[in-house]
């Protein structure tokens, strides 16, 4: 997967570069290029934002700098992208947009900043075929679009094929059935008087198996409820009901 990112702030993507990500730069399972959007500018001031048409506060992010990148950067025909644009204003990402993402050949993202991008660099977009999606990494508000980019590059890089050392990490992790992960232990067996749960030091496969799956349920209907009402009605069989 090759991934884009067109961003004034080129240093805040610098993360992509360390730990499982960087590594899986380095053999080859991705390839991450970020580009300054002030490269694309003409004046001397670099000038990427103009006050909003309408009035109210902050700045709006000017078309044409945009557009001109995005003409650049989405300029493979043969590598077809998909174009990111992270807003408070977005659907919700969620695990299953990561799933979605990760069989795709390329990302391009677009971080926008102060009040977010002039409305008509999106519509050009489409126009021209491009698919863009408009995503929110939750509901609170940031500065920018670089951190959204770091949670959604993280959250797909993950699940591409010999990213992640063990592949059942990404098919066992929360959500991936639609709960909330239960708690981990490790060693040691007693640590400041509390114990590891007998469960899990028995060796019972089957008993492991369901105690985890009580705790994955107990914990989503305590946190997430609104997880356990958008599970089909087959979803949770008759022991799930009891736990
Ligand atoms: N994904 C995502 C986001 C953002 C986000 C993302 C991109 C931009 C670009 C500019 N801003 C600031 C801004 C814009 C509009 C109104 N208010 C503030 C951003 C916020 N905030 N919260 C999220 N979950």
């Amino acid at each position: 997967m090759r991934i884009d990112v067109v961003t004034i702030f080129p240093s805040y993507l610098q993360p992509l570069r360390e730990a499982l990500l960087g590594r899986a730069i380095d053999r080859g399972l991705l390839e991450v290029a970020v580009h300054d959007l002030r490269d694309w500018t003409h004046d001397v001031h670099q000038a990427v934002d103009d006050s909003p048409y309408g009035g109210g506060p902050g700045m709006v992010m000017r078309p044409q700098v945009w557009g001109e990148a995005l003409d650049d950067v989405l300029a493979t025909p043969d590598l077809p992208a998909r174009l990111v644009v992270p807003t408070p204003a977005g659907r919700p990402f969620t695990q299953a947009t990561a799933h979605a993402w990760a069989a795709e050949e390329r990302l391009v993202f677009a971080c926008g900043r102060y009040e977010g991008i002039d409305e008509r660099v999106l519509l050009d977009a489409r126009a021209r075929g491009i698919t863009v999606d408009e995503v929110s990494i939750g509901d609170y508000v940031l500065v920018g679009g670089e951190v959204a980019v770091l949670v959604m590059v993280e959250a797909v890089a993950r699940l591409l094929p010999g990213v992640l050392g063990n592949p059942r990490s990404a098919a066992e992790d929360s959500f991936s059935d639609g709960l909330l992960e239960g708690p981990s232990y490790t060693r040691p067996e007693v640590w400041r008087e509390l114990a590891v749960p007998d469960v899990l030091r028995g060796g019972n496969h089957a008993a492991i198996a369901r105690w985890r799956r009580d705790r994955a349920l107990e914990r989503t209907r305590d946190r997430r409820p609104d997880l356990l009402d958008a599970l089909g009605p087959d979803a949770l069989d008759a022991a799930d009901r009891a736990a």
